[in-house]
């Protein structure tokens, strides 16, 4: 049975998923010391933002599989390590976005009229009204900086609050920001126009520190500022300053530069600042839902199938996976066959959709798949969707992607061309029925034959006898012949000869065969 090491506070929902298949451990608030010493003997690994999984946890997890984080942000953990190990990461990127929000936004009504702060003072034996005069939101600027799932949602509550919306997002366009409400803008004029600003977007190099010294400083002295999306990309020490010196009215923050959150001077602010412990994600429903979602991903990991929500495959949203789930398999079986021919190292691919799979939006999942068809002879199982591209490229291998939507032999064909170190091959394939994998040509000979699992490729001259000799060839290394097809251009021209066999080909064979004459080249493929 697999094991599932859960180093973070899961809903039992996910526990419950997980243990149908596997033995699930709950160790919490390991030290990574720890956690580096067990992880080899686990297939699966669930998280949430508490454990750092570096790449020193993930070089230790060598039967590792997958990593499911229970919650929307990867950022604690190494992404690029696992891929480079071929292990699926994969989160849930909707099952908090509410949660987040609704945090988003009591933290600006709370801001608006110092909740937390009256509420003490009242528990403390106060009557204090004066103290607590607040501002309405009520027909004020929010200025909303990352216009995605949980910034759009923010926004459809924020109108209904009679707010006036500014958002800025580099990756979207000015029609979808209007159908939610908003004006698209760019970030310095929202800094300088909003009431309010709230923060929806991730944390990367371009991101960190976005908003900092310069940029509190052309804020107006009225504004506040919400961030529940990831600690530094506000400067905190710059916020602290802004806000002690009256430059900005103040902020609520649930994400710090460090977290937990130590000795910091946003400690010591006043009731300008409203300060919660990453609490974006905490409600009962959004903990079941990303318990579930992610507990169901490993569970279909573990079971063989693919997951939904992987952050570092690309392309492979369900809908599209499931439209192109048999040209993956023939992209892979052509790139195996294609890289078998090919031989020695291969140092590019030319993959080319024709026809109907010319038209698809999403082709790199086509070339994921034929990359670790490619790659898989010589990597066996080291290589999955995952890693075959960072594979690929570590090898120095040049993808070409082209398309030709005029091909009208076939529904949707997919031809793999392979330069390399021993010259160049070609394949093209096609799917009969929408599923049976037909080879329908080999270096321009066209043939038509199923893929089987041992194979031998010739490249002869088309002269009367050499079929026979192959084939007496082949009997006498007791090689049973399952189908055999000849494809050729021109009478006695150049031919290429498919056989399937039953078994693997004995060593000392494909010498003999290439000193028959008229043969020029021969090779054996296992798929
Ligand atoms: N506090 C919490 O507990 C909590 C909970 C859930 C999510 N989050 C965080 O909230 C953030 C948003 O999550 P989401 O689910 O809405 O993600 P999302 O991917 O749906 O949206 C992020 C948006 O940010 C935009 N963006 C990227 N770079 C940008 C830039 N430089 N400037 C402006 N916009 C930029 C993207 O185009 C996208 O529209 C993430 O950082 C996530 O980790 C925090
Ligand atoms: O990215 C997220 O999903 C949030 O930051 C929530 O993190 P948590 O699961 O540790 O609460």
């Amino acid at each position: 049975m697999p094991k599932v090491l859960v180093s973070d506070p899961i809903d039992q929902a996910g526990l419950d998923i997980l243990s149908q298949v596997a033995q699930v451990d709950v160790k919490t608030k390991l030290p990574s010391e720890e956690l580096i010493k067990i992880i080899s003997n686990y297939d699966a690994l669930m998280v949430r933002s508490g454990t750092r999984v570096t790449q020193d946890v993930i070089d230790a997890g060598k039967q590792l599989k997958i990593i499911g984080r229970a919650g929307v942000g990867v950022d604690n953990i190494d992404v690029p390590a696992a891929t480079r190990r071929g292990i699926v990461v994969v989160n849930s990127p909707e099952g908090n976005t509410i949660a987040a929000a609704e945090h988003a936004l009591a933290m600006m009504l709370s801001l608006s009229r110092y909740i937390p702060a009256a509420d003490q003072s009242v528990k403390a034996g106060n009557w204090d009204r004066k103290r607590f005069l607040g501002v309405e939101v009520y027909k004020k600027t929010l200025g909303i900086v990352g216009l995605g799932k949980i910034g759009s949602h923010v926004a459809t509550v924020a109108r209904a609050l009679g707010m006036k919306l500014l958002a800025y997002d580099p990756f979207i366009s000015s029609e979808r920001a209007e159908q939610i409400g908003c004006r698209l803008v760019d970030l310095d004029l929202l800094l300088r126009e909003a009431d309010y600003i709230t923060l929806h977007l991730p944390k990367t190099p371009e991101t960190t520190h976005l908003i900092n010294a310069e940029s509190l400083a052309t804020m107006k002295p009225t504004a506040r500022i919400v961030n529940c999306a990831r600690g530094g990309i506000i400067d905190e020490e710059a916020l602290a300053t802004a806000i002690r010196s009256g430059q900005i009215a103040g902020a609520a923050l649930d994400v710090y530069e460090s977290e937990p959150l130590g000795t910091s001077s946003l400690r010591e602010l006043d009731m300008a600042a409203i300060l919660t412990p990453h609490l974006g994600a905490s409600t009962e429903e959004a903990q079941v839902n990303v318990a579930i979602d992610v507990a169901e991903q490993i569970r279909d990991v573990l079971l063989g199938l693919p997951a939904r929500s992987a952050v570092n495959i690309p392309g492979l949203r369900p809908d599209v996976l499931e439209k192109l789930r048999p040209y993956l398999q023939l992209a892979e079986t052509l790139g195996n066959l294609v890289g078998q021919l090919a031989g020695g190292r291969v140092e590019s691919l030319d993959v080319r959709l024709q026809g109907e799979l010319a038209q698809t939006d999403n082709s790199q999942p086509v070339v994921v798949a034929a990359l670790k068809g490619l790659l898989s002879h010589a990597l066996q199982e080291r290589v999955n969707y995952v890693n075959a591209n960072i594979e690929a490229k570590e090898r120095g291998i040049h993808v070409i992607e082209t398309r030709d939507a005029n091909v009208q032999d076939y529904t949707g064909s997919l031809q793999l061309s392979a330069k390399g170190s021993l010259g160049e091959h070609s394949v093209t394939g096609v799917l009969l029925g929408g599923s049976e994998i037909r080879v329908t040509d080999i270096d321009d000979f066209p043939i038509n034959v199923p893929p089987t699992p041992y194979m031998l490729f010739t490249l002869h001259r088309d002269m009367p006898g050499i079929i026979g000799k192959i084939g007496s060839l082949l009997g006498s290394f007791n090689v049973n012949i399952a189908s055999m097809q000849v494809g050729r251009k021109i009478v006695r021209g150049d031919a290429v000869m498919v056989l399937s066999i039953d078994d693997p080909l004995p060593e000392g064979i494909l010498s003999e065969i290439t000193k028959v004459p008229g043969i020029r080249d021969a090779y054996t493929v296992s798929l």
